[in-house]
């Protein structure tokens, strides 16, 4: 069903516009902004609010990290009075690798200069034309719209490409890639995370695993919020000056422009699922005719939602069951039915094996469905030591969100406690765990900061694990002191930044100065088991990152 316009919540007040936790199709750290390299002052790290957090897994650091190590590998014998081009000149790169933001990084061909080249939608071995619009010179790095290829590379198959706005919307940076190369390079930018900001000695890095695909490559995206903007001068139609600007006509509804702030108009999404796709084209044709009520910029939310009924039930009134724009899927002995929901505060439902999870539509739950039982299943393989003795029997989900690991891996665990700083996800979780048939004692959440938790937490620390899954920019300083002098006999740290994750990680097994972890002298008291990427997100650069960490035994006092 449509919504109405009053379901729409404007861009300004939007609360899901672009939650940090979440990977954004819509992405303003892939808009040029982000290049601007306007946050200076955290380019050099996380130092200023805390003295052990070196970096802030932001796009420039991963980026300038990618450029220097280019260099070194190229050496190339360069003329440092070499000028760059004019910006906006149209410039011949020659990609030589992708970077871990999901940008071919290139040299100019013919030229004497050691400056990188970011040039979006390209591949290792392409050479394309550019337009050059932002050069760096200090840190060797200029910017450039993607034009044309010109001499393609072999990795790259155009015929793969799904998408009519690929190369212009900064949704997807590798739809002509290969399913198993965007694979490997993501095990690459896992790779490199590590190596760059765990700050961690190489053997006390796994070798990393695998990245583990998504059954779906296209078509898995749950929710999408396209938007669009406001009226030439909306900002002025507060309300306030009673001044209320109106559309002339139908603006563009979609996702932002490569390298630019202008919203692209999109009218349909391949890596949106198919009733997500459905509600997009009937949100658009809404706003189209409720126009007149719209005075400024909004965003729409469109999220997949099931309704799982029994085959029996389903084949014998068909037609009542059926909502006439719902997409059914047969999953043998009973019906799903997809329909999208774009009212922010309805309850969407979403079902992950036999595990039913309900939430406020428009607040935060993983987007890729399709691969959420393979994820589930690896994290509860890997949970436990595989020695049948180890004692463990308490779960705490730190960032717990609506209970999506409290649930799937409660059955492993006597007690389970979730924590959350969103009152609104721990409502959901409390639900989930109900309708999931967990009591009360399985399962426990609490609404609060996740370093309250310590306060909270009445289980031995040799028989509990601790989940870790926080948004992007990883765990506070005082969450992963507390963490360390609790020490939980294991710690999965789940991550949508593996870059901040690296961080945190290269704190609990590099230790910390001032926490006696049971060694002393900064030495961390934690090894790493094992490391590998999710590919929550096919056709983009992004990648989920998962570490198994287990304490190491105390060490014997020397003699
Ligand atoms: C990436 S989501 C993970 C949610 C959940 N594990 C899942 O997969 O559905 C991160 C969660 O961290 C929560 N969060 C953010 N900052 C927090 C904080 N300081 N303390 C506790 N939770 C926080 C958000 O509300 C969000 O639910």
């Amino acid at each position: 069903m449509a919504s109405s316009a009053a379901n729409v919540a404007p861009i300004e007040s939007f609360g899901e516009k672009r939650p940090a936790d979440e990977t954004p199709l819509r992405s303003e750290e892939e808009s040029r902004g982000s290049y601007r390299f306007k946050n200076k002052r955290m380019r050099k790290g996380h130092g200023e609010t805390s003295t052990i957090l070196k970096t802030n897994g932001s796009n420039e650091e991963v980026l300038l990290e990618d450029v220097k190590a280019l260099l070194k590998s190229l050496s190339l014998e360069t003329d440092a009075s070499a000028k760059l081009p004019e910006l906006k000149s149209e410039v011949e790169i020659t990609i030589k690798e992708l970077s871990s933001t999901g940008d071919g990084l290139g040299i100019q061909e013919g030229s004497t200069s050691d400056q990188v080249y970011v040039v979006p939608f390209t591949a290792p071995g392409d050479t394309v034309t550019a337009k050059v619009f932002k050069h760096d010179q200090k840190d060797k790095l200029s910017m450039a719209d993607f034009i044309k290829v010109t001499k393609p590379s072999p990795h790259r198959d155009d015929s793969l490409v799904k998408c009519p706005y690929f190369a212009s919307c900064s949704g997807c940076q590798f739809q002509m890639l290969p399913y198993d190369y965007q694979l490997a390079h993501k095990k690459t930018i896992v790779e490199k995370a590590y190596k760059n900001f765990s700050q961690l000695p190489p053997e006390l890095i796994p070798a990393i695993g695998d990245t583990i695909g998504s059954p779906l490559q296209y078509g898995y995206r749950t929710k999408l919020t396209p938007h669009f903007d406001g009226p030439p001068d909306s900002r002025r139609s507060d309300g306030r000056n009673g001044i209320k600007r109106s559309f002339k006509e139908v603006p563009p509804i979609g996702f932002m422009k490569k390298n630019t702030r202008t919203t692209l108009d999109i009218e349909d999404c391949p890596i949106g699922t198919p009733a997500v796709r459905a509600g997009n084209a009937r949100e658009r044709t809404r706003v189209a005719a409720e126009l007149a009520t719209y005075h400024k910029g909004a965003t729409l939310l469109l999220r997949e939602s099931t309704t799982r009924i029994p085959k029996a039930a389903y084949s014998a009134s068909p037609s009542t069951e059926q909502d006439p724009d719902a997409v059914v899927e047969d999953r043998g002995d009973h019906i799903d039915l997809k329909t999208c929901i774009t009212n922010p505060n309805a309850t969407s439902t979403e079902y992950i094996d036999s595990f039913a999870f309900t939430n406020p539509a428009g607040s935060f739950f993983q987007n890729n469905n399709s691969i959420l039982p393979r994820f589930t299943s690896y994290i509860r393989t890997h949970i436990l030591p595989t020695t049948p003795d180890h004692g463990i029997k308490h779960l705490i989900d730190a960032y717990s969100g609506s209970g999506l690991f409290t649930i799937t891996l409660s059955s492993l665990f006597q007690s389970s406690l979730g924590i959350d700083i969103s009152p609104a996800s721990i409502a959901s979780a409390t639900k989930n765990a109900e309708l999931n048939g967990l009591t009360s004692t399985q399962a426990r959440f609490i609404a609060a900061d996740a370093s309250a938790l310590f306060a909270n937490i009445t289980t031995d620390a040799a028989e509990t694990v601790v989940m870790i899954d926080p948004p992007r920019k990883g765990c506070d300083e005082s969450f992963l002191r507390q963490l360390v002098r609790y020490g939980p006999a294991r710690i999965v740290y789940v991550s949508c930044n593996v870059h901040t994750q690296a961080r945190d990680v290269g704190v609990l097994v590099g230790g910390m100065k001032g926490v006696d972890g049971g060694f002393g002298g900064g030495e961390g008291c934690y090894e790493i088991e094992s490391i590998c990427g999710f590919d929550f997100f096919p056709q983009t650069g992004h990648v989920e990152g998962v570490a198994v960490l287990r304490r190491k035994a105390p060490q014997e006092p020397a003699e």
